[in-house]
């Protein structure tokens, strides 16, 4: 019989877990029924059995699986803090085959509850999976990776990351390694640029207490935007391991510095001031309940990094994301470099070809010149698109199959995440020494207008 995982949800009670993590459960066990979970939730609140089923039946409902609730063997909660041994004790005992603890805690909770853990008995095998931000900077992540790996090898440490989950990312593994016309132009060489942005409608949704110590850079660039940056650029690994996948886009962090070792001039900032997004008005960000203005919390960042190595040294990498933006996009951009030659004869610009992932819907494009259109001798732009498959499972769906699994392979690794930092920390210091100006753009709109153009 399948081994059982018992799915032990710290913080239970909170918004993620009901808007995210037991969605995408549903959905995983709607999918692959044959999956044995037993369902534990720990929390603060005061809540019964019987309230927190049926919060999981509502948030699985929610995603259109509830029928998945009967492919749970069993659902029970226990009020718990989770930063006090006796109260682990409690609710890790009877771990059953295996134990997956998913942290759904803000960071500083997770931490004092790491703490707590060291005196506790962690039943062999025990998953340990923390959600972002890991840590607020390079010593931070380090400070959390030690205590973390006293606890459990590392190969048992999830750090979250749903954008690795997502089929758009992974989708790029494909059309990388198994297309050798492809993987032949995959470098410096042909390529000039890489834009990677997530361009969002939503604001701040009533995140406040979260996003205004986050800000874009962190909430968005640290974590997810590197981490498909690093799948954009990463040698081709032997196999999709765990190891094989994560040493190659570890490696492509360790590589990145931001461009020319200079943040005040690699990186921008803005904030939305009050517009409409989708028909809908929104307040400027520092009139949002909750905001502090003093904070100068940025709601648009854009870096440029380079990857210094034999395969990609001089070409840009920007990264950019933010919110209230006027349309949703999320995209992954690579322009490859100019013909060296045109040949006289043939009329019209001829800027280099694009391979376009869009990040949701699925989609590719590919742009080329042609010069099939009245006039033969005349240029113009073509563009060849096809849809790729969404995936049967949702990014947060994704990533859990693998919590259940133990698979790490699209888990964040603990040097990786230090890296991730190592990168933004000079940005951030910059931002914080006033260095970049805090621009400002009407939410709605597609940036500040002086912004470089995207392609
Ligand atoms: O579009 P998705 O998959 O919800 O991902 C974007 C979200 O990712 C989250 O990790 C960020 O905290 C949010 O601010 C952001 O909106």
């Amino acid at each position: 019989m399948a081994a059982e995982t018992t799915l032990l949800i710290l913080g239970a009670t909170g918004d993620l877990t009901s808007r995210l993590l037991l969605p995408a459960l549903g959905q995983l066990l709607a999918r692959e029924p044959h999956r044995r979970v037993r369902l534990r939730g720990a929390g603060m609140e005061d809540w019964d059995d019987e309230h927190w089923r049926q919060v999981v039946r509502e948030s699985f409902a929610s995603g259109g699986f509830e029928k998945a609730f009967d492919a749970v063997d069993e659902s029970t909660y226990q009020q718990a803090d989770i930063t006090r041994k006796e109260d682990l004790e409690r609710i890790m005992a009877d771990p059953g085959d295996r134990l997956a603890m998913y942290f759904a805690v803000p960071p500083a909770v997770a931490a004092s509850a790491c703490d707590a853990l060291a005196d506790v008995k962690i039943p062999e095998g025990t998953v340990l999976a923390l959600e972002k931000p890991f840590g607020v900077d390079q010593a931070g992540a380090r400070d959390l990776n030690d205590r973390l790996a006293r606890l459990v090898p590392e190969s048992q440490v999830f750090r979250v990351d749903h954008f690795l989950g997502r089929s758009t990312t992974l989708n790029v593994l494909g059309v990388r390694f198994a297309n050798r016309v492809i993987a032949s132009v995959w470098s410096a060489q042909e390529i000039e640029s890489v834009v990677i942005r997530y361009d969002e409608t939503l604001g701040l949704e009533g995140r406040a207490g979260y996003y205004d110590h986050a800000g874009a850079l962190v909430d968005m660039i640290q974590s997810h935007l590197l981490q498909v940056m690093a799948v954009v650029a990463m040698e081709p690994p032997a196999t999709l391991h765990e190891r094989d996948f994560r040493d190659a886009t570890t490696a492509v962090l360790r590589a990145t510095r931001v461009w020319e070792d200079d943040p005040a001039t690699a990186s921008r900032r803005a904030r939305y001031t009050a517009g409409e997004v989708a028909g809908r008005a929104l307040p400027s960000y520092v009139d949002e309940p909750g905001v502090d203005p003093a904070l100068d919390t940025e709601t648009l960042a854009e870096v440029v990094c380079e990857v210094r190595n034999e395969r990609w040294a001089g070409v840009l990498f920007r990264l950019r994301s933010g919110k209230a933006l006027g349309g949703k996009d999320g995209e992954i951009v690579v322009t490859f470099r100019k013909a060296n030659h045109v040949p006289d004869g043939l009329v019209g610009p001829a800027p280099g070809s694009v391979l376009r992932f869009s990040l949701g819907p699925d989609h590719m494009d590919v742009e080329l010149n042609v010069n099939g259109g009245d006039d033969p001798f005349e240029l113009e732009r073509a563009t060849i698109g096809a849809d790729l498959g969404e995936g049967a499972l949702k990014a947060y769906g994704e990533v859990l199959s693998g919590i259940l699994d133990a698979d790490a392979t699209l888990a964040v690794r603990g040097d990786a995440a230090e890296e991730s930092w190592r990168i933004v920390d000079p940005v951030l210091a910059s931002w914080r020494a006033g260095e970049v100006p805090l621009d400002e753009y009407p939410a709605g709109s597609l940036g500040p207008d002086h912004w470089p153009a995207l392609p």
